[in-house]
């Protein structure tokens, strides 16, 4: 793919407001052919479920696949590392913010529901809630446990989101992915090798482009909104949603739940400048106004610490932490 770059200099300026919050002497560049922007020092903290985080040095949120390449290919000619974002929603961002080119994929957006085969087709970056929501309101069964799960598709099938005993590997088909040198490819759940709460794509390069999901079609939507509403109802009533987290931040470690061991440790209500171990759930950590990544980092590593001294076990961080600590 032939791909021609402006950049924001005299001259070749091609200067445009811009949606995101971007910081003092941020810098724009188009990819010319399309009307993608990639933009510099973009803070990133509005774009994670806990509301911290610093500026990615370059940011882009391509809406197709050609703009996905341009982007890939932009960062390559760089020699800028690249970080997908989804939702955003298990993601530990460093105060200090992320080097090279952070790829948000909300902007990938196509719901296909094929009423002949019961399977879903759907790009990354759709939020796996209104997803849930959707296949509910048609009276497609599989989703319910879904709507509480504050993500993308394209996060789920790299994290194995998952509740209520169901799993994102069990109702994926196949997912299309990218790698950095431009091949795509289909992959069953097998080839992605899942395990609870991981995938063989964590820690890997390849982009998530679309998911195929088989769903159960036909059923009474009313009993299908109305199981969706049970659990998130579930949901609400034992993990605290009114203030910003990632969900539970560390892996389940066997028989005893992390939220057991960390309640049992004393350690709920314990906090680090603006981060607390939720009340309602020991495994939730709270942006309780104004954390600072830092804090919540330092708050993961205390409750490690007291966890294991108590119990002898290393509790293994659900969350993605990245950046500079
Ligand atoms: C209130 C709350 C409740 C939650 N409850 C649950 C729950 O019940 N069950 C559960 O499993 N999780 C839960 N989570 C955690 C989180 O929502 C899930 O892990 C979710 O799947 C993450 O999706 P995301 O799009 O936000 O991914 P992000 O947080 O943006 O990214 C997660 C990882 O996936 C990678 N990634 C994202 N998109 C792509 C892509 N298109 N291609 C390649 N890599 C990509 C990122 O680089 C990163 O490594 C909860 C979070 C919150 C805030
Ligand atoms: N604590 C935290 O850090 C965070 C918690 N959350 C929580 O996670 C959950 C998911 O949040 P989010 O991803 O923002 O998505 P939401 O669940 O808030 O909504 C997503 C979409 O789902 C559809 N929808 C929502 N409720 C209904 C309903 N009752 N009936 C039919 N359709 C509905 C709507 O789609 P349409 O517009 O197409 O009708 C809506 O835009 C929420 O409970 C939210 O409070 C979210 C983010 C962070
Ligand atoms: C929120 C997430 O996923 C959630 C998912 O929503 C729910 C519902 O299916 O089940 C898991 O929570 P969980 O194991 O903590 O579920 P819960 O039922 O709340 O708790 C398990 C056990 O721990 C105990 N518990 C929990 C919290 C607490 O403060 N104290 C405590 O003792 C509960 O009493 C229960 O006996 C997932 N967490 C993990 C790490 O697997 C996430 O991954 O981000």
């Amino acid at each position: 793919m032939v791909m021609t770059l402006s950049y924001d200099s005299p001259g070749q300026l091609n200067r445009q407001s811009s949606p995101q919050a971007r910081e003092p002497g941020s810098r724009c560049i188009s990819l010319l052919g399309t009307d993608c922007l990639i933009q510099s020092k973009v803070s990133l903290a509005s774009y994670t479920s806990y509301r911290v985080g610093g500026p990615a040095e370059w940011y882009v949120a391509p809406k197709n696949l050609d703009e996905i390449q341009a982007s890939l290919e932009w960062a390559a000619a760089q020699g800028l590392s690249t970080t997908l974002l989804g939702g955003g929603s298990n993601l530990l961002i460093s105060d200090r913010g992320l080097s090279g080119l952070v790829i948000g994929t909300r902007a990938l957006r196509s719901t296909h529901f094929d009423l002949a085969t019961g399977r879903l087709h759907v790009a990354a970056g759709e939020s796996l809630p209104r997803l849930a929501w959707k296949a509910a309101r048609l009276g497609w069964q599989g989703l319910e446990w879904a709507v509480g799960i504050p993500g993308t598709v394209g996060g789920a099938v790299v994290m194995n989101a998952g509740a209520h005993g169901s799993c994102t590997s069990e109702i994926l088909v196949e997912a299309e992915v990218l790698s950095r040198n431009g091949q795509r490819s289909l992959l069953t759940p097998k080839d992605l090798g899942y395990r609870y709460r991981t995938s063989n794509l964590q820690n890997s390069d390849r982009v998530v482009l679309q998911a195929t999901f088989e769903l159960k079609p036909g059923a009474d939507p009313a009993k299908v909104l109305a199981d969706t509403a049970d659990q998130l109802r579930s949901r609400r009533s034992s993990q605290p949603y009114h203030l910003p987290s990632c969900g539970s931040v560390f892996r389940n470690p066997g028989p005893q739940a992390a939220g057991w061991l960390i309640e049992q440790t004393g350690l709920k209500g314990y906090q680090i400048g603006g981060a607390q171990v939720a009340e309602r759930h020991a495994n939730f950590i709270l942006n309780c106004g104004g954390a600072t990544a830092m804090d919540i980092f330092q708050l993961i590593r205390h409750v490690q610490e007291q966890v294991e001294s108590r119990w002898s076990y290393l509790l293994e961080p659900e969350v993605r932490i990245i950046g500079e600590f």
